[in-house]
């Protein structure tokens, strides 16, 4: 390969496509999901690029209609894991001094798969697994994957040209290795982006990296680890390792390799991986880097003079797009007692309009949530609100498991601001409103900040200039992504660097610069051009 100083273009985001009525994709996902549908696939490991079929098996079936079998997939554990564990350090190897050009041009190539000819493919497997709507699954699985990996890929390029200063007689040199080890990447169900964006931007750095996906959105992840294969991805670099969490996450996190934990998903999760990182301390060849992206309990705080036919639809869809079923999603929210009466007549009105069921019903604006555990969580939390003094339920409050895991967007009012869903994340179709005084503005947001453990994403509403300052000011520590008269949702990937703080996570903003830090080790080389012959200094010569 030529020595020469190779760059790429600075990429732009994808464009969605819109799915409208008539339209060229809309025929085209229809028809991917109908041949989908018909089939039913079996979803091995891959570890050093052979299918492994260990014969612990799960069913893969839709959230929106549970009885359809979408395939099978084979767990692993202790066996497997050791296994992936010896084949990716054997293929770190070569991995690790590929050059750069040759590591992104594979990420970059999957992004072309991923919005070119696999692009309903990508559609159409997230909205089947993961019961997610045209529009939700373009955004995502389409869109924001291949953003990821185009920008990912841009900004290594600008950290490997950070280099230090050199003074005369000497090169100053900062060279940006991988990790000495693996690095364990684990993800959600929601995002099959960021299922794909985890083990990849390690990767990407030359790291190799064991990829426990989620059980509930295997079989999108499965397609994600195709197109990798695809797009040229070596042997043993992201080993592919299905199974439950523990399973798959306790032999990983005891091998004195693990170099990294690349983690998204709820709190409680991490909470436990990073305790048995640390109890197993003592054992590790490095220190393992910790990043972690976790729950959120995000707010719509509403100031009197905020635009109310605007406000309306953000929480709509901040609060129920996908079911509510995002980190970012809308939950809580303070609106002044002024606007309340106009506010709570337009919300009601609207979400009584929302359409819920099988998502390849191009109408419905809500499919199913996630699994039979998410739907009793969360409706444990409807029916809680239902007998509750200090909470109305004023739109939705109902639910249908016997097809799918169906739960219709549901708005809470209450009169206690610590009431229990304006405090808990129920990751579900869940808006809980407190009205406030307008005179108590300022208390009120005291009582915003303090009321959840969590800083994800918040979004604040008003016309008057003064007052989102304040707000702004006073909630600076309360969220990582913070919207001026937007919804919370919906970040898009070198627009708004997304994580939060608190019990957020790390804040390491997936899709950014910061991120990518993470996963390298930056060694310092001194080249020194005239080494001194003279070991004595100035200081000590003669009077
Ligand atoms: N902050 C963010 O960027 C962000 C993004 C998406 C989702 N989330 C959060 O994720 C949660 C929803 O996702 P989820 O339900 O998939 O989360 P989860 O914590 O239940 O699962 C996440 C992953 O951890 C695995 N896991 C569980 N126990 C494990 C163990 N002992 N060892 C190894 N792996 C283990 C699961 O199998 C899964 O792959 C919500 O709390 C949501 O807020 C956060
Ligand atoms: N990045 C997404 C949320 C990811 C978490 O689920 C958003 O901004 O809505």
């Amino acid at each position: 390969m030529s020595n020469a100083y190779f760059e790429i273009r600075e990429p732009i985001n994808e464009p969605y496509l819109g799915y409208a009525p008539g339209s060229a994709e809309r025929a085209a996902l229809k028809e991917r999901l109908k041949e989908l549908k018909s089939e039913e696939i079996e979803i091995p490991a891959i570890i050093n690029g052979e299918e492994v079929k260990t014969g612990r098996t799960a069913d893969v079936v839709m959230p929106h209609n549970h009885a359809h079998k979408l395939g099978t997939v084979h767990y692993c554990g202790e066996k497997e894991v050791n296994q992936a564990i010896e084949g990716a350090l054997e293929a770190q190897k070569k991995w690790a001094d590929t050059p750069w050009q040759d590591r992104v041009a594979i990420f970059l190539r999957a992004a072309d798969i991923i919005t070119g000819p696999e692009r309903f493919t990508m559609n159409a497997t997230t909205m089947l697994a993961q019961s997610k709507t045209p529009q939700q699954s373009e955004i995502e699985a389409v869109g924001e994957l291949a953003d990821f990996f185009r920008f990912n890929a841009w900004y290594l390029t600008k950290i490997y040209q950070d280099q230090p200063y050199s003074p005369d007689g000497m090169w100053n040199r900062v060279e940006y290795r991988p990790l000495e080890g693996f690095v364990f990447a684990v993800t959600p169900f929601n995002f099959t982006a960021i299922a794909g964006n985890l083990p990849a931007a390690p990767a990407m750095c030359g790291n190799v990296v064991l990829w426990k996906p989620s059980p509930e959105s295997i079989y999108s992840s499965w397609y994600v680890m195709q197109v990798l294969k695809e797009a040229g991805l070596p042997d043993g670099v992201i080993q592919f390792l299905p199974g439950e969490g523990a399973d798959v996450g306790d032999p990983a996190l005891a091998s004195e390799h693990l170099s990294g934990l690349h983690f998204t998903g709820s709190v409680g999760t991490f909470n436990h991986l990073w305790k048995t990182i640390g109890n197993n301390i003592e054992k590790y060849r490095t220190y393992p880097r910790i990043v972690g992206e976790t729950g959120g309990k995000d707010f719509i705080f509403a100031h009197k003079s905020a635009d109310v036919d605007r406000l309306v639809i953000a929480a709509l869809r901040g609060a129920f797009e996908y079911q509510g079923q995002k980190c970012s999603a809308a939950s809580r929210m303070y609106v002044p007692k002024s606007l309340w009466p106009e506010f709570s007549d337009k919300l009601v009105a609207e979400v009584k309009k929302i359409k819920v069921g099988d998502v390849e019903d191009f109408s419905n604006f809500m499919g199913a949530v996630i699994s039979r555990k998410a739907f009793e969580k969360i409706t444990g939390y409807i029916d809680y609100a239902k007998e509750a003094k200090d909470a109305e339920i004023i739109a939705g409050g109902t639910y249908d498991s016997s097809k799918g895991w169906f739960v219709h967007p549901t708005v809470i009012h209450t009169t206690d601001p610590h009431f229990k869903t304006m405090e808990e994340e129920i990751f579900g179709p869940v808006l809980t409103v407190y009205v406030y005084e307008d005179k108590d503005f300022e208390k009120t947001l005291d009582l915003c900040d303090n009321t959840s453990p969590y800083a994800l994403t918040g979004a604040i509403w008003a016309r008057d200039r003064y007052a989102l300052k304040q707000m702004a000011d006073r909630l600076r520590q309360s969220a990582g992504n913070f919207y001026i008269n937007d919804k919370p949702t919906a970040a898009i990937v070198n627009q708004q660097p997304f994580g939060g703080a608190r019990k957020s996570g790390t804040n390491d903003k997936a899709g950014s610069m910061v991120n990518l830090f993470r996963w390298l080790s930056m060694r310092s080389m001194k080249e020194t051009y005239q080494a001194p012959l003279d070991w004595t200094y100035p200081y000590m010569g003669k009077e």
